[in-house]
């Protein structure tokens, strides 16, 4: 079968999915502001490597570590469950398999604790 890095549709599809959530975030007056005067680029980039990286694709993540890169912003749980609801969304528009949206969301799971301070 497809690799997980394969159901999301490689390095083109990884991309275009951290689109669509960064996307959805910049219209979430929850969370949107921990983004202002943010390099969405830089940020755009660097989230679609990791992700491709996590799953096991030919990518290497050599970005900041979770906890200096949110550190101090206070992200709370709510927060981070905001962004994970846009990657879902993100996913279902791309119509990746749930099964690998589930492996996807568990291989960034243990990040929660180095970007959630509450
Ligand atoms: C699984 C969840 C998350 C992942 C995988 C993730 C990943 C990343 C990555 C890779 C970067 C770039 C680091 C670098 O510059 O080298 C970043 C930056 C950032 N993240 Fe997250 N993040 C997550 C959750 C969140 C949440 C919940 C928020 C706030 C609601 C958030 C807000 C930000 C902001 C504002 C930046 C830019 C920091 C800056 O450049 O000053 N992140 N994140």
């Amino acid at each position: 079968g497809e690799s997980v890095y394969q159901q999301l549709g490689e390095k083109e599809g990884i991309s275009a999915i951290v689109e669509e959530m960064l996307y959805r975030v910049g219209g979430d007056e929850r969370i949107v502001h921990h983004f202002d005067g943010v390099d969405i680029v830089h940020v755009h980039e660097q989230i679609t490597l990791q992700v491709c990286d996590v799953v096991g694709g030919p990518c290497e993540y050599k970005g900041e570590t979770m906890q200096v890169s949110h550190e101090g912003m206070g992200v709370t749980h709510a927060d981070f469950n905001a962004l994970v609801e846009h990657l879902i969304a993100a996913m279902e528009k791309h119509e990746v398999p749930v099964a690998a949206q589930n492996q996807l969301l568990a291989a960034l799971a243990p990040m929660y604790e180095d970007i959630v301070q509450e």
